[in-house]
């Protein structure tokens, strides 16, 4: 019923097609008309923001008092009515995030109790707004945060740090806007969505207390003057009256879009996980065996069929080849799964860019490895390498979308046929 062609033509269609059920402009233009706004001030914040707030432009209109946008270098594009955008730094804040930040809260702290701020949120967030607490330096936020990033602390780890360092982090934002409402569309990049992790949550009340983050810091061995202990002492909001929150996207929207589509193509679908957070290569052979399991067993879905994952994967590089944790959990089924037909697997970051690469993933099948070996190169010491970009270039099985202005965690299918 398929040939090797169509059946990736499929799986990309599948995979592009579930990406755009999460852009940020869909969710938040079905989103707004149902929350009666009237008169806001608008602030997006995150790698989405740009596209965020042009969506609520489009809804709005003259109802958004003000507008500002602060998202990464190179994420806006362009004029939005007369809203004052900028951009800052990411990974790891700059004095453009300062700047910007203050700019918020001195339109925030003229607000009243009539008055609503629309604060639109994605991921980058805690990076691209920051003011440090009294006594604490950018300089300081800046060292803490490239340590924290490279240490293998996970996200909530890291932010359980950042909010207790910070003016506007872990439910102050919110405080400070008190008294006036925070309405907040969230774009969720943390499995798990937990709304006090995602951009560190702003406007949500912290579940993370003083002691948890200086546990993060000794767990790390990260090293910190007596001034940024102190301000950490201090504690963040546990409860706040003004805000109220709507969930816009995640990973599990992607994995339901995904099914859904590939049901309407004919499979027997089953999201198998949204939490896929292990090894990238591990990720690769395991699903792999699920994908054989239906080829030769038909089971646990009958052929054809579509297996759907979503989640984020780790990859302890050690090799000083290029490639992205998609890509290597591609490569990785690619070799599990060389020489079988009727089967393909797509990995693609739904940001659309992989891992520090120009690719958003990898879309290899049973002859991705065969295709290496034929021109005298070993897929597994491209894996050994960290080099999946380079082998899945070398097979014709890179994904390539270019940025994609969403952001919602990684979306893997595998066809089985
Ligand atoms: N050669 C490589 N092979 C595989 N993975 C790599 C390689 N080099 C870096 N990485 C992985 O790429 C990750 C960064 O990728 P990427 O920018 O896609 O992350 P992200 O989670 O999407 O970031 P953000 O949350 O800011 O959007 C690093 O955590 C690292 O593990
Ligand atoms: O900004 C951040 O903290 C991360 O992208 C997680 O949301
Ligand atoms: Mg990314």
């Amino acid at each position: 019923m398929f040939d090797p062609e169509s059946l990736k033509k499929l799986a990309i269609e599948i995979v592009k097609k579930s990406i755009e059920a999460v852009f940020p402009d869909r969710a938040v233009k079905e989103t707004l008309p149902k929350l009666n706004l009237d008169r806001v001030i608008l602030v997006a914040v995150g790698k989405a923001a740009w596209r965020m707030a042009k969506a609520a432009y489009e809804v709005l209109g003259e109802k958004i008092r003000k507008g500002v946008v602060v998202t990464k270098y190179g994420h806006s594009e362009g004029l939005i009515d007369d809203f004052e955008i900028y951009e800052a730094g990411h990974p790891v804040p700059d004095e453009n995030t300062i700047k910007t930040t203050r700019r918020v809260l001195e339109l925030v702290d003229q607000l009243n109790e009539n008055d609503t701020v629309l604060f639109l949120l994605s991921g980058g967030g805690s990076s691209l707004f920051e003011l440090p607490l009294e006594g604490v330096s950018l300089e300081e936020i800046q060292k803490l945060t490239s340590a924290l990033l490279k240490s293998g602390a996970s996200i909530e780890e890291i932010n359980t740090v950042r909010k207790h360092l910070s003016q506007v982090k872990g439910g102050r934002f919110a405080e400070r806007v008190f008294p006036a409402k925070v309405v907040a569309l969230v774009l969720s990049d943390v499995l798990g969505d937990r709304l006090d992790v995602i951009a560190s949550g702003p406007a949500w009340p912290d579940n993370s207390t003083s002691e948890d983050a200086l546990k993060v810091l000794e767990k790390y061995g990260i090293e910190t003057s007596e001034s940024v202990k102190r301000a950490i002492l201090q504690e963040t909001p546990k409860h706040l009256s003004n805000v109220e929150i709507h969930l816009i996207g995640n990973v599990q929207k992607v994995c339901d879009e995904a099914k859904s589509l590939a049901k309407e193509k004919g499979f027997n679908a089953e999201i198998i996980t949204t939490s896929l957070d292990c090894e990238a290569r591990e990720a690769g052979r395991f699903i792999a065996s699920i994908m054989k399991e239906v080829k030769f067993k038909d089971r646990p879905l009958k052929k054809p069929a579509a297996l759907i994952f979503g989640g984020e994967t780790v990859v302890h590089v050690k090799g000083n080849g290029i490639g992205g944790r998609n890509q290597e959990l591609a490569l990785s089924a690619a070799i599990a799964l060389e020489g079988i037909e009727g089967v393909i697997l797509c990995s693609a970051g739904t940001d659309g860019t992989d891992g520090p690469t120009d690719a958003a993933g990898g879309i290899v099948d049973g002859s991705t490895a065969k295709t290496l070996k034929a021109m005298g190169e070993d897929p597994y010491q491209y894996l050994k390498n960290n080099d999946s970009y380079n082998a899945l270039k070398k097979s014709g099985a890179l994904l390539i979308t270019g940025p994609t202005g969403t952001n919602v965690n990684d979306l893997i299918i595998g066809l089985i046929v």
